[in-house]
């Protein structure tokens, strides 16, 4: 499983399933990490998206030859996959590999993150997409 947060939600469901199936886990890391701030989180998520920025990861998988199936966790960002995870997607040939995404959000729900998916991994097989609404987790 590999995945982003900013903020810890989608941390918080990578290690429920963590707990529930033992996978290896990876998070996740912008080489420049964001800001604590929201609004300045809010300012550079748009500049990447309208100059189609994807960030420098510090994470690299070494072995994903090893894996064929792939648990991808992101939160939901201006209704697209946030962009450290389209960094992460664009990073490697997962053609053949299985993918199981999953995102947190604040109300919009997967909203384009599984066309972003699909556009990044033509070649993999896109099962089961769960999307969690931030409420579900008793957070606001
Ligand atoms: C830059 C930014 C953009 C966001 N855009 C959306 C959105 O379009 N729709 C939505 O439902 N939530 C949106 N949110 C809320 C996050 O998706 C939600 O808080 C998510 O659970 C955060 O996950 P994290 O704590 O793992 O970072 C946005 C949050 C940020 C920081």
């Amino acid at each position: 499983m590999v995945y982003f947060s900013w903020s810890g939600h989608t941390q918080t469901v990578a290690n429920i399933i963590h707990e529930l199936i033992g996978c290896d886990m990876v998070e996740i890391e912008p080489e420049e990490p964001y800001s604590d701030e929201y609004n300045e989180v809010v300012d550079r998520f748009k500049n990447e998206r309208d100059n189609h920025i994807l960030p420098a990861l510090r994470t690299k998988v070494e072995n994903m030859d090893d894996y064929d199936t792939l648990i991808i966790g992101s939160p939901i960002w201006g209704g697209l996959l946030s962009s450290p995870v389209k960094s992460f997607l664009s990073g490697y040939d997962l053609s053949g590999k299985k993918i199981l995404p999953f995102c947190t959000h604040g109300g919009s729900g997967t909203a384009q993150s599984v066309d972003n998916i699909r556009k990044l991994c033509p070649h993999a097989e896109i099962l089961l997409f769960m999307a969690v609404k931030l409420q579900t987790l008793g957070m606001k």
